[in-house]
């Protein structure tokens, strides 16, 4: 009889740590790794934990090991690895095996794999995973999708090994098919909002403000104990004062200024404007992560257009308690835009997306995770079916009280040439939003008169066209 009661493929950062926190909790765990030097690695850094394991240097040795009907993590790199993977594994599984991605794909081929695989087997799930290399060791974030009685069958163990948040576990179902693949992309959406505001802070604090790097890290500790309170403002705070070995410098200077990125947060706004669920502060993210990797560019331009003077900017004594509060909105923004791309999706794909939910289990465990996202979900569960997370009265109330100094620093921010394109994105959403009358009748006019596509009169039904060629 075969000893393990589930299978982990793929022992890389996130991988390893999975299949040590599935074994920590009791789970007999067997793992497969394609290159067989990182699965011997692992078993021997594993410790008293290597007696749950067992180490597969086969997949046909690794369906061997495993009680079915199997369930099997995919722990690997997203995209082509995945479906060469499912390929060599599909001939070695029986129809009832669960062949469960763990991965950051794609929720599109999520949906594809769910399809191709429903009629032949193995039963396929859509899992996303967030907490990174410390989450995914001691308690990630889970977001489940695919048919739920598939779910239902893995629960005990995902629950057991997820986060948990005053108790209760971080990890759900969230819908069919490619519904947990796309609620981990807009997790990761909402991960680069964040990361860029924060940066737009840390960048106005250094260059604006000439603060050190350990003076900032007092204030980010600081905000950490107020309404910011998370993990990303937690992490931010230690990078700034941690000190680089080699150099002697802070760490943080010591660090290109080109951020990588994956794929996730460009898939947010991409779904975020295939389905018109603007999503500006994420776009925005991603657009200055994609124009912070032009480093030749900048480098020109700078010799070009010269950089605005440096230690400008002032705001008086209250700088610091306005640049908290911007940050706050600028976030505001970017969970609203976030989760209303979420409620724009559920509709699209029909997977009833449980926001409040989705909000429960971003509490503890995930990168995103924080006081505000209790909050969060408590404005959702107390009005569900609410249009915007800023017509919740908690909301609108965090938007009243932080928009004189969204403003105040912005506007010193443009003065002084600091660059704050997601900061700035929240104030153009807001004050869009909160407008009955826009100006959209004007580009419709203009879509009229170019292209004769017709407009909606405001005194009548139906298609209209206006008089712009009468004289010809
Ligand atoms: N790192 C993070 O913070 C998070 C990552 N993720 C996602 O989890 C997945 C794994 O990430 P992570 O552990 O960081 O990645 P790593 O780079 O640490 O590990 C990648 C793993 O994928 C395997 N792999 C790569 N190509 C293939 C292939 N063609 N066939 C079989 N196996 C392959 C590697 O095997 P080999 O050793 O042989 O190269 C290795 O086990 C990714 O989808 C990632 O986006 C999700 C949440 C957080
Ligand atoms: O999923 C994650 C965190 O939630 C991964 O760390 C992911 O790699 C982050 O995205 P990127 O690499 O594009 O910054």
């Amino acid at each position: 009889m075969p000893a393990a009661e589930i299978g982990v493929i793929g022992l890389g950062v996130m991988g390893a740590n999975l299949a040590l926190n599935i074994s920590d909790h009791g789970y007999e765990v067997a793992v497969y790794n394609r290159t067989v030097a990182k699965t011997r690695a692992f078993m021997a850094e594993a410790g008293a934990l290597s007696e749950k394991i067992i180490a597969c240097d086969t997949l046909e040795a690794l369906v061997d090991a495993i009680r079915p009907p199997r369930p099997i993590i995919l722990m690997i790199k997203a995209g082509d690895p995945v479906d060469q993977q499912i390929a060599a594994l599909q001939p070695l599984l029986d129809r009832d095996d669960l062949l469960i991605d763990a991965g950051n794909a794609n929720f599109r081929d999520t949906i594809r794999r769910f399809k191709a695989l429903e009629d032949s087997g193995p039963t396929f799930l859509g899992m996303g995973v967030s907490g990174g290399e410390e989450g995914a060791r001691h308690g990630p974030s889970i977001m489940v999708g695919g048919k739920r009685d598939s779910w239902q069958r893995i629960e005990d163990v995902l629950t057991a090994i997820s986060a948990k948040y005053e108790g209760e576990p971080c990890a759900a179902w969230v819908g069919e098919d490619g519904a947990g693949h796309f609620v981990k992309t807009i997790h990761n959406g909402i991960e680069y909002a964040d990361m860029q505001m924060i940066a737009e802070i840390y960048g106005i604090m250094r260059d604006g403000m000439q603060m050190e790097p350990a003076a900032m890290a007092g204030v980010f500790a600081a905000w950490n104990d107020g309404p910011l309170d998370s993990y990303l403002i937690e992490i931010t705070a230690d990078i700034l004062q941690t000190q680089d070995d080699e150099s002697g410098k802070p760490m943080v200077d010591m660090i290109v200024d080109a951020a990588g990125q994956k794929g996730t947060g460009r898939w947010s706004a991409i779904e975020s404007l295939r389905i018109a669920a603007p999503a500006p502060a994420i776009e925005a993210a991603v657009g200055a992560r994609s124009l912070s990797a032009m480093i030749d560019l900048r480098t020109k331009a700078e010799a070009v257009l010269g950089v605005p003077g440096q230690g400008e900017f002032d705001l008086g004594a209250t700088t610091l308690d306005l640049l908290e509060k911007a940050l706050l909105a600028g976030k505001v923004a970017a969970y609203a835009q976030g989760f209303s791309v979420m409620a724009a999706a559920s509709k699209e794909y029909g997977w009833h997306l449980p926001l409040p939910v989705i909000a429960r289990i971003w509490r503890a465990g995930c990168i995103i995770r924080s006081r505000f996202l209790d909050d969060i979900a408590s404005a959702f569960t107390a009005t569900p079916d609410v249009d915007n997370l800023l017509l919740t009265p908690e909301f609108a109330q965090i938007v009243t009280d932080t928009d004189r100094a969204l403003r105040a620093v912005l506007a010193e921010a443009i003065r002084k040439g600091q660059p704050v394109p997601a900061l700035a994105s929240a104030v153009a959403y807001f004050d869009q939003l909160r407008r009955s009358r826009g100006t959209a009748n004007l580009i419709q006019a203009q879509r009229d008169y170019f292209g004769a596509h017709g407009f909606v009169r405001t005194d009548a039904e139906g298609e209209a066209h206006g008089p712009w060629h009468s004289e010809e």
